[in-house]
């Protein structure tokens, strides 16, 4: 696992070269996902790094983890609390919606989670112009192969580092960088309601993705749900479709 980390960190450090620019920047959660990746930005450019914490009307407890990161892994950080910013946004388009009649309140959940994914996509980009970083992601291969992220939201970046890497792989990964147990040891959370977990949305379990895509035979519940994600999200993965040229 030592030798994949250097790999990465190497990788990282030559893509922000290749792009004439400073830096790393990533979005950090107090998830085991973003833990990893601060650690491995903070290898890869000590004094150019940065972790930004963003709370969008989120538990106070995700802080809390969130700066056990940071400390875990000495990286510079900031925090932009961007829950009236959401307030604002959200309840200004949901006010002309209703105006109109139009508003689908069965949607209005995810709609509102989405939104929280890509503001934090739009200020991820907005620092990262002030310092001249990249944006890195934190998708793995099981999110990425599922498509379970938000278009343009937390999917929205420079970087994927992980994506060739399973859960369990970040979890190795995580520990022999050094991230705490508290982090490792918790469940995987979108944090974008409450009570949300990853598992429980799904319908299945990162190790039940992790053995699939290892070749492993799973339950067919399970196949099923896994060929279903994976086919509804294609366009997640693709460039915008575009029409042939006429
Ligand atoms: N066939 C198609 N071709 C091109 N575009 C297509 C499309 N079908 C939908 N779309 C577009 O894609 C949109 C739906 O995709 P999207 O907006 O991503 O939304 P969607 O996939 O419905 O939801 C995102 C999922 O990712 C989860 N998530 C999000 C963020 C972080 C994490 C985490 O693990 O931390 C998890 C979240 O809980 C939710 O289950 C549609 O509104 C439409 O605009
Ligand atoms: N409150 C937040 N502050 C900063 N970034 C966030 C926040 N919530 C989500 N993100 C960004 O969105 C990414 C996607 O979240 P995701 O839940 O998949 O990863 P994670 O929280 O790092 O790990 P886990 O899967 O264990 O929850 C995070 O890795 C992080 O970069
Ligand atoms: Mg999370």
């Amino acid at each position: 696992m030592e030798e994949k980390i250097s790999k990465l960190v190497q990788w990282i450090q030559e893509k922000v070269n290749d792009a004439g620019l400073n830096g790393a920047i990533v979005g950090v959660s107090g998830g085991i996902d973003s833990a990893v990746v601060a650690h491995l930005i903070k290898r890869a450019f000590p004094e150019n790094s940065l972790g930004v914490i963003m709370p969008c009307k989120s538990d106070p407890k995700d802080q809390e983890y969130a700066l056990e990161v940071i400390e875990s892994c000495g990286i510079s950080h900031t925090t932009i609390d961007l829950s009236e910013t959401h307030t604002v946004l959200f309840s200004e388009m949901e006010r002309q919606l209703k105006e109109k009649g139009e508003w689908n309140e069965e949607t209005a959940r995810l709609g509102d989670a989405n939104t929280r994914a890509r503001l934090r996509m739009t200020t991820l980009y907005a620092v990262a112009n002030n310092y001249g970083y990249l944006v890195v992601g934190t998708d793995n291969a099981a999110e990425w192969h599922t498509g379970y992220f938000t278009k343009y939201g937390d999917g929205g970046v420079d970087l994927v580092p992980l994506v060739h890497f399973t859960k369990g792989e970040v979890r190795e990964m995580a520990k022999v960088l050094g991230v705490p147990d508290s982090i490792i040891n918790k469940p995987p959370s979108a944090g974008l309601w409450e009570g949300q977990t990853d598992e429980n949305e799904m319908g299945t379990t990162y190790n039940m993705i992790d053995s699939y895509l290892k070749g492993g035979q799973i339950p067919e519940k399970d196949k099923a749900i896994i060929d279903s994600m994976h086919k509804r999200t294609e366009h997640k993965r693709q460039l915008a479709a575009a029409p042939p040229k006429f």
